[in-house]
């Protein structure tokens, strides 16, 4: 018997991989956007989030939490960072025991600082929790060009079992059991596109943004490896492979905050004219409190979070890196 998938939220990338899953498994949609759900079930697309996209035929999609989640024999959870507790809370007395609940975010909770798995955890004891994560930007693989992903699952057998239903021609899923250097590599990572994007905005060059990656890289990997992660998961698919998909692309939507940074825009001039998540603007804040908590430098993260929250500017931001004394690039992390 077919595997039932439940996916909540109808953005770009909950409706790219509702899209993904409808091959394998029956998959219905949860959008509380009535607009988005009429547009998937009458015509197949979803031009709010994903336009000129052609989704699976057999996506169906609703706007009842109930009626996605009361069947489904595993949950997908596409829903930001800082609406996914509220969103789950919603789903909570509908979800039959056990199921697996698998996080899409790459963001970490404001106030809590939780990661999401952490959240499942908390809010539904019990249930396998985990995430699928990596280089996927939604459009590229809309428009069936290869990507790798990985499922990362603390439960290997669970995650095997799941890796089918997210596998699909030339969308490949590994699996992972390291969930915390899993997620930290994805919320992470989009603190380094917007200094990447920053960096592309003002101009700087190729071997700027070579450095910011590479830097980057030893700054994500120091914290979290601080905070339970694997070294060797930040040098894989949700390390290095998602913050160079994400530092390198235009299509980053962190990317282009930190180039309208760079342009001189101001933050709320920037995300008032989007109408997409731009998961780095918020986790910056959590990561700096982290960052204390661990007692683990972060320069880069500090420099982006100046810019977005106390008026420094790009060229202020670059500045104060250029300053910076360097060590020895062999030094732990
Ligand atoms: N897009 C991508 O390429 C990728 C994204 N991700 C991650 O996936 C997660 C989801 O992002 P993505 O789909 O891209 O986001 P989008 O910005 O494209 O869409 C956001 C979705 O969340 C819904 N939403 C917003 N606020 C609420 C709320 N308060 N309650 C319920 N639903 C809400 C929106 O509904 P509505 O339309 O009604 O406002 C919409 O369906 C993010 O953490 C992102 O980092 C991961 C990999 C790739
Ligand atoms: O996580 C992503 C690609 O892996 C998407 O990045 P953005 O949220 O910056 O668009």
């Amino acid at each position: 018997m077919k595997m039932k998938v439940g996916l909540l939220g109808g953005g770009s990338w909950g409706t790219t991989v509702a899209s993904l899953t409808a091959k394998n498994a029956e998959t219905v949609l949860w959008a509380r956007d009535e607009e988005t759900v009429n547009e998937i079930n009458n015509y197949h697309t979803n031009s709010k989030y994903l336009p000129g996209a052609l989704l699976h035929k057999s996506l169906t999609a609703t706007t009842s939490i109930e009626e996605v989640v009361s069947t489904s024999d595993v949950l997908i959870m596409g829903i930001p960072s800082q609406y996914f507790r509220s969103v789950l809370k919603e789903a909570k007395p509908f979800i039959r025991p056990w199921i697996p609940i698998i996080s899409l975010a790459k963001g970490l909770e404001l106030g809590t600082k939780m990661r999401m798995t952490q959240i499942i955890e908390e809010e539904l004891p019990g249930h396998p929790a985990g995430v699928l994560t990596g280089p996927n930007l939604a459009k590229e693989i809309h428009s069936g060009q290869a990507a790798a992903a990985v499922i990362s699952m603390v439960d290997q057998i669970i995650a095997k079992k799941l890796q089918g239903i997210f596998n699909s021609g030339v969308f490949k899923v590994y699996t992972n059991n390291d969930v915390i250097g899993c997620e930290l590599g994805g919320a992470l990572k989009n603190i380094m596109a917007i200094a990447t994007g920053m960096g592309d905005g003002a101009d700087a060059g190729d071997n700027t943004k070579a450095a910011l990656i590479t830097r980057g890289l030893s700054e994500l990997t120091r914290l979290g490896t601080a905070m339970g992660g694997k070294r060797r998961t930040f040098a894989g698919l949700a390390g290095m492979g998602d913050l160079v998909a994400t530092c390198m692309s235009s299509k980053s939507r962190n990317h282009h905050v930190g180039f309208q940074l760079g342009q001189g825009k101001s933050l709320n001039e920037i995300i008032a004219e989007m109408n997409e998540v731009a998961e780095g603007v918020k986790t910056a804040k959590a990561v700096m409190e982290l960052a204390s908590d661990y007692n683990v430098d972060m320069p880069i993260s500090r420099e982006v979070y100046k810019v977005l929250y106390e008026s420094n500017t790009v060229y202020e931001a670059f500045k104060s890196l250029i300053k910076l004394e360097s060590g020895s690039e062999q030094e732990p992390g």
